[in-house]
């Protein structure tokens, strides 16, 4: 028996995702209605365009380009327009007006969260964004609450469907990256503008979100490091492979302690070698995962779809069930706790393992020269194959050395890399590898 008001639901954005949240509000909404205790009434859906095609059959009534009046009178606000503005004008207009807000932009989470957290905590009204990070699966929920009582101590996770799904065709078919995006596009993973995905923009994104949330300190999207799998090339996927690897694009939240003592969060992005034996290897497709380490509760996995309208909107359903909910129990929001103040701590801070393919002279003393230049900066060698090249590029005989260390320095490694592209037995620096998940 449902005694409370009705709830007004406004949605900002009818695209991928927004399109799903709309059909799946009005296919499932008596039942939604049973599990808050209240109906929930879809009052306009807004949009820039009223003739576009949608993904979902939805009533044309409902479609509006006004966002302004839609968002005046509503009690639940669900933002999926993305970008940053105007959707960071309808959400701070929304909050001040008292309505609680869903939204699952990352961008604009990762560029003004502390803004629009602030604004949120003023008026008591909540934001929750449970589809901003790795789509369907529910990861802000459990650090948020789950985690709460816990010391997270690393996150490492694959957070981007579109270039995991890349990676994967490059590894399993073959395909070459722009083949494999252009598919992706096609399944609804990609940005609208999908340079967001591939250079690791929307990866250090998602990183930013979850270091804040799992430290509780505000990590600047600005600190956190990013490289993309642009570069990344066939032939580098091939020879993963054969060394026993796959390449996965990682986002790394750790919470380390420096040579100097200071202990601060790391947050970075970028693609890694990762054993074939990993669960995250494991990770196909346009799939994400996450692992949590943390202090009491040990390792912890999340996996599922990380992109797609339909996945991604049974986050934001769930996020609007629990909105409603705290309508309907009343209450205080509880704000979001990024006290910690910890020092963000730059990328020569961090220690990891590398594999490094070198184009070399196939010459008598080479290998002892190479072997003198990982001593002289204190890297450490674990393994080194050689395969001897030849064709008509080579003027004279060169061999490809594939060298693994043990765990270094940031710093010690590119310094160590630097030596050796000035180095006259070697021919180039043909690519430099983190090795993560060892
Ligand atoms: N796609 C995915 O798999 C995932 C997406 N997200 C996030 O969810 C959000 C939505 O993504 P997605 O659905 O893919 O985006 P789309 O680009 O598919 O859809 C955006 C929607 O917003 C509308 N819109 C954009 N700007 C305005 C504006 N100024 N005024 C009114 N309406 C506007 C568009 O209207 P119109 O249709 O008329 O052009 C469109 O309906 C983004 O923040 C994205 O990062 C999060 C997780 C997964
Ligand atoms: N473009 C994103 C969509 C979800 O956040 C991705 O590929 O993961």
């Amino acid at each position: 028996m449902i005694e409370y008001r009705n709830l007004r639901v406004a949605l900002l954005g009818a695209g991928n995702v927004g399109a799903q949240v709309a059909a799946l509000l009005l296919e499932h909404g008596p039942e939604l209605a049973e599990r808050v205790g209240a109906g929930l009434e879809l009052v306009g859906i807004a949009v820039r365009d009223l003739d576009a095609e949608r993904t979902a059959d939805l009533p044309r009534e409902l479609l509006t380009t006004d966002a302004d009046s839609l968002i005046l009178g509503s009690d639940i606000v669900i933002e999926l327009m993305g970008g940053l503005e105007p959707a960071r004008e309808h959400i701070l207009q929304a909050l001040n007006s008292g309505a609680d807000v869903i939204t699952g932009n990352k961008a604009l989470l990762a560029t003004h969260g502390p803004e629009l957290f602030e604004a949120a905590e003023q008026v008591g009204a909540q934001l929750y964004y449970e589809a901003a990070v790795a789509g369907a699966i529910p990861i802000i929920r459990p650090l948020h609450d789950s985690l709460a009582g816990d010391q997270v101590k690393r996150i490492l996770g694959i957070v981007n469907g579109t270039t995991n799904f890349i990676l994967d065709r490059m590894h399993t078919t073959g395909a070459t990256l722009e083949e494999a995006l252009a598919t992706a596009t096609e399944l609804g993973f990609a940005e609208t503008d999908p340079t967001a995905d591939v250079d690791g923009f929307d990866a250090a994104q998602k990183a930013a979100i979850l270091a804040s949330l799992a430290f509780h300190t505000v990590v600047p999207l600005e600190s956190v490091h990013r490289e993309g799998i642009a570069a990344i090339t066939l032939e580098q996927v091939e020879a993963a492979t054969r060394a026993g690897y796959v390449i996965k694009l990682l986002a790394i939240c750790e919470r380390l302690t420096d040579a100097e003592g200071t202990e601060g969060v790391s947050a970075r992005v970028y693609p890694a070698l990762v054993p074939a034996d990993h669960p995250l290897a494991a990770v196909h497709g346009g799939k994400n995962a996450v692992f949590i380490e943390a202090e009491a509760a040990g390792d912890l996995m999340f996996y599922g779809a990380g992109a797609g309208g339909l996945e991604t909107a049974s986050a934001v359903l769930g996020d609007l069930v629990t909105a409603a909910r705290r309508h309907v129990i009343g209450g205080p929001g509880i704000a979001e706790s990024r006290h910690a103040s910890l020092p963000i701590l730059p990328m020569s801070s961090i220690t990891t393992r590398y594999q490094i393919t070198l184009a070399v002279l196939d010459q008598p003393g080479v290998l002892a020269e190479i072997a003198d230049l990982f001593r002289e900066h204190g890297v450490s060698v674990e393994t080194l194959v050689q395969s001897v090249a030849s064709g008509p590029e080579h003027t004279a005989p060169t061999a490809t050395l594939v060298i693994g260390t043990h765990e270094a320095s940031e710093s010690s490694l590119a310094a160590t890399v630097a030596s050796l592209a000035a180095s006259h037995v070697v021919e180039s620096v043909v690519s430099v590898l983190r090795v993560e998940g060892l």
